[in-house]
């Protein structure tokens, strides 16, 4: 599978483990930044562009990483079709797949050793949508309210 990393500062060190680990589990890696450890970037930019990346490729996922993982998360959902979520521990990375199929998953660099977080990862990867009624009809919900308001239309509170 094709999976697309980005990360700031705080997930850098993570983000090169990561890039490695997967490799050697046979998947293609495409890394949308940070290229080099700069202590004062910004991670905006490069979730954004993670999150582009895989909505512009069918059948692949994204990983953003920074301290937290909160604002990789926010940015990443900016982007429109992307379903962004904020993993820590392998039940809620499985969740997020299962029941919101998500398509990138986010992680605090800072909240785990490296082995909890690459097992995080690994059941978010290794997890597939349950594809069930209810989920289906709720991710439709979320796009629904998105094109409405694309177009000008209300929102939820009229
Ligand atoms: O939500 C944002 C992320 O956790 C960032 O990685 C974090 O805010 C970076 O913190 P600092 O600039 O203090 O290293």
């Amino acid at each position: 599978m094709r999976i697309h990393l980005a990360s700031d500062h705080a997930g850098f060190e993570f983000k090169a483990a990561l890039s490695a680990h997967l490799s050697d589990s046979g998947h293609e890696v495409v890394d949308h930044g940070a290229f080099a450890y700069d202590p004062d970037d910004d991670y905006p930019a490069f979730c954004l562009a993670c999150g582009e990346a895989v909505v512009a490729d069918a059948g692949s996922l994204g990983v953003v990483l920074g301290g937290s993982g909160n604002g990789e998360q926010i940015a990443a959902n900016k982007v429109d079709g992307v379903r962004a979520a904020l993993a820590w521990s392998v039940e809620t990375a499985q969740l997020a797949r299962q029941h919101n199929n998500a398509n990138i998953v986010a992680l605090g660099g800072r909240m785990h050793s490296l082995a909890q977080g690459l097992e995080i990862i690994d059941a978010f990867i290794a997890e597939p949508f349950s594809g069930d009624e209810r989920h289906v009809r709720r991710i439709a919900q979320l796009v629904d309210y998105e094109l409405r308001v694309h177009e000008g239309q209300p929102g939820t509170l009229g």
